[in-house]
């Protein structure tokens, strides 16, 4: 996907896709929004205007080099693009139109209302719309699992991402409610069959989940939102049954 994208901002194709090409396309190529042949005897340059291809940045492009001329095309993708081996990976450019679903912990709401925003700003600009998601609060970390599951079931998001803060205190109080929740979200994702992304903070110290919560060790909210985008992207593009 990152190759297509380069390719459609600074390459000009000049060969077109052939039909041959298309009809020997091997298993699934129904898959992909456009498929492009590489004969490899490609001429590049910067002038894109009147490439008989229309690549779109924010569609899924698959490559097929016709088998022949794999061995010169070493090199372009690196050696894996070239194999027979079909690499399959989420995108974060195909996130308009998926729906999420974030369940947040209100306990240690200080930490949880920055990841909650994080998140939700991660989302926007990664052009996914407001309406396309939920939030939904409950009391605390230990209780995000059976929420995440029940949510995952409703089949109305591609995503679930669970949001929480476990901070230690004195007592092993702290490693119940971190396991739970770990476990609570694996199982959501698990007995669910939809991505529950596991965003929830489990720190020694209010400092160290400040940090980790906007401060100077980024947004854990907002990298969690885009681990939804690939995970929801991967399951609704490639690997929906
Ligand atoms: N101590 C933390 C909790 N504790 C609350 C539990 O999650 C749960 O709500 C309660 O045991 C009732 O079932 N929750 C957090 O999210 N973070 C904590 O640090
Ligand atoms: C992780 C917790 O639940 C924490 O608030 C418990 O604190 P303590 O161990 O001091 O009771």
């Amino acid at each position: 996907m990152e190759a297509a994208t380069a390719f459609s901002s600074s390459w000009f194709l000049k060969s077109s896709i052939l039909p041959r090409t298309l009809h020997n396309f091997p298993n699934n190529y129904h898959h992909y929004q456009s498929i492009i042949s590489l004969p490899v005897r490609y001429e590049l340059s910067s002038k894109s205007s009147s490439s008989p291809l229309r690549l779109h940045p924010q569609k899924e492009i698959g490559f097929w080099i016709e088998p022949w001329n794999r061995k010169k095309a070493k090199g372009l993708f690196g050696t894996s693009q070239t194999s027979a081996v079909r690499q399959i990976t989420g995108s974060l450019t195909c996130a308009e139109g998926l729906r999420f679903a974030i369940v947040v912990a209100r306990f240690n709401e200080i930490v949880t209302k920055p990841l909650l925003e994080g998140a939700l700003d991660t989302f926007k600009r990664y052009l996914v719309k407001e309406e396309d998601i939920d939030v939904v609060w409950v009391p605390g970390s230990f209780e995000i699992g059976v929420v995440a599951e029940n949510l995952g079931k409703s089949r109305k998001y591609q995503a679930i991402l669970c949001i929480g803060a476990v901070i230690r205190g004195d007592t092993s109080h702290y490693d119940a409610v971190a396991n739970s929740a770990a476990s609570g979200v694996l199982s959501a994702g698990l007995n669910s069959g939809v991505p529950c992304i596991f965003g929830v903070l489990t720190c020694d110290n209010m400092e160290q989940a400040l940090n980790r919560a906007g401060g100077k060790s980024g947004n854990k909210g907002s990298e969690a939102a885009l681990t939804a985008i690939e995970m929801a992207s991967l399951f609704e593009h490639h690997l929906k049954l």
